[in-house]
């Protein structure tokens, strides 16, 4: 069941006392150590730890692409830890959007196609309005027939941000969606998600390892060793970089300083 906040805020996304455990050799690996957090509606937070610390984990849970061994997942009203499989990608495809650091955009398809698959996937024939109104939304409008190679890095995750906006999400969650982008793209991609967080009212969740992309997020949770260890809101890239490294960050991680002024 959902909570209102005192400012009659709604949760979007609240997971609790998640955790989740691999087992691939003889020790169980534990990814998620009964994590408890809550995402408010429209609001847009970054997801920071040292490599393995249980990121990708977390926002897979949150986004029902993967289930947890215990604990509960509520996105919007409905808990999706216990819906089955099939229900489960429906909810997913009407509730969800998703932008991956490698954009996952279909290469045969033109940009409009790949922008409309979701509601194709859905059962319903995309309107050629309304996908040129995401398009344009994503500064696209004359790409329409392209196909992604002939786009740039930073114009395919733009496609793909269009794709993840037109089916209108409770959620946008982003798995590092800015990882293979320059500078300059990086952070026209930011100031997209973040658009869509403060004039639509969307709700963001990325993962990322860039200070500079968490300060552009209203809020920056971090985790260590499966848990969260931090919390900031309206952090600078500083004060970020100087949290990842007292949490063993970049001497931990192979990409060690990478990140730190990036966008
Ligand atoms: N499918 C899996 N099978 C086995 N172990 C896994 C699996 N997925 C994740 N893990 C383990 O769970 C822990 C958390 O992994 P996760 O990918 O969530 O970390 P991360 O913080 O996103 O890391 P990175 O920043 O390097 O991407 C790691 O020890 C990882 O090896």
């Amino acid at each position: 069941m959902n909570t209102t906040f005192s400012d009659g805020s709604l949760p979007a996304v609240r997971l609790s006392g998640v955790r989740r455990t691999f087992v691939t050799g003889r020790r169980p690996v534990v990814a998620l150590d009964s994590v408890t957090v809550t995402f408010r509606t429209g609001t847009f937070t970054a997801v920071m730890g040292p490599s393995g610390s249980g990121k990708s984990t977390l926002l897979q849970c949150a986004a029902g692409l993967d289930r947890p061994d215990s604990g509960s997942v509520v996105l919007g009203n409905q808990e999706i830890t216990g819906l089955r499989e099939k229900q489960l990608t429906r909810f997913r495809r009407e509730n969800i959007g998703f932008v991956f650091q490698a954009f996952n955009l279909l290469p045969a398809l033109t940009v409009a196609d790949n922008v409309g698959l979701p509601l194709r996937l859905a059962g319903a024939k995309p309107g050629r309005d309304r996908i040129d109104q995401v398009l344009a939304r994503v500064g696209l409008a004359d790409r329409r027939g392209q196909r992604p190679a002939e786009l740039s890095g930073g114009q395919q995750q733009r496609v793909a941000i269009a794709r993840a906006l037109i089916t209108e999400p409770t959620v946008i969650f982003g798995d590092e969606p800015t990882g293979s982008l320059d500078t300059r793209s990086a952070r026209e991609i930011l100031l997209l998600l973040r658009e869509a967080v403060h004039e639509a009212g969307r709700t963001t969740v990325i993962v990322t390892h860039d200070p500079v992309a968490a300060s552009m997020a209203d809020r920056t949770v971090f985790l260590a060793d499966g848990r969260i260890v931090d919390d900031m809101k309206g952090a600078s890239a500083d004060t970020i970089a100087e949290r990842m490294t007292h949490l063993g960050a970049w001497s931990a991680s192979p990409r060690a300083g990478e990140g730190v002024g990036r966008c």
